[in-house]
């Protein structure tokens, strides 16, 4: 793809999340917390404060049969889309697409009492790493959202205070092909997804507040957007 002005940034931070994603949770040790669990999918958080300000990374796990991993990260980038499954948006902009595979997102999240509303800047950029150079490397779909500046947006300028993000949604597609030589179908397909996300809230927000938030807001989050993606995918043939 022609190279463009935030392709060695994007380069860059998405090799930082693949790697970051591929670690697993480790022994309890670690410092990840477990702090939720729902059938396949498991939620953890690692406590961290910057500057007295609540920046605790999260990592999920879910395990979503019936769907691929392409179609996970198909319905996660692209915009038209959004406002079905956040729930937590009041206002998505699109301030520029870059490529076919990164686009420019202005978004307002509704304001969460007693914490002022937040708005935030990234680029979103989608990404295929095909296994075909390590032979039983993962197929891997990807995309990751990660803060930037504009121009036309300054930080703190209107009501909401600006939020700074790193975000990875991470793929792997499991086929289980049918014994008798049958094509796949969705009964043999499954999806290993890895959610990692750092926010930082940006102005000062009650320790509290954040961490219920959190704990409210990315099970949540997490079980609609899958749901979302198996409502979407059932009745089409499989996007690999
Ligand atoms: C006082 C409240 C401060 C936090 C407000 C907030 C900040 C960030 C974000 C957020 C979460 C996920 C993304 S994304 O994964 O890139 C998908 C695209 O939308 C982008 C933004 C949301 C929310 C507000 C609520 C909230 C918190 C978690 C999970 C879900 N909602």
């Amino acid at each position: 793809a022609s190279h463009h002005r935030l392709w060695s940034e994007i380069d860059n931070v998405v090799k930082q999340q693949v790697a970051w994603a591929r670690l697993g949770v480790g022994e309890s040790g670690t410092g990840w917390q477990l702090f939720a669990e729902d059938g396949e999918m498991r939620m953890y958080r690692r406590e961290e404060e910057v500057d007295g300000m609540v920046v605790d990374p999260l990592k999920a796990v879910h395990i979503v049969k019936g769907i691929t991993g392409h179609e996970v990260c198909h319905y996660f980038f692209s915009p038209q889309y959004r406002y079905d499954w956040e729930t937590t948006l009041e206002q998505m902009t699109v301030l520029e697409t870059i490529s076919e595979d990164t686009c420019l997102f202005l978004q307002t999240h509704k304001r969460i009492w007693p914490a002022s509303q937040r708005d935030v800047i990234f680029w979103s950029h989608l990404r295929h790493l095909p296994n075909d150079q390590d032979r039983d490397g993962p197929d891997i779909w990807t995309v990751v959202n990660h803060s930037t500046e504009h121009k036309d947006y300054p930080a703190n300028a209107g009501k909401c205070v600006r939020i700074y993000l790193t975000v990875c949604m991470l793929c792997q597609t499991r086929v289980n092909p049918p014994k008798d030589g049958a094509p796949i179908s969705r009964d043999d397909i499954s999806c290993k997804i890895t959610y990692c996300s750092v926010v930082n809230p940006g102005g000062w927000a009650p320790a509290s507040v954040l961490r219920a938030v959190y704990k409210r807001e990315y099970p949540k989050f997490l079980k609609r957007f899958t749901a979302y993606v198996t409502n979407q995918t059932k009745d089409k043939s499989i996007m690999f």
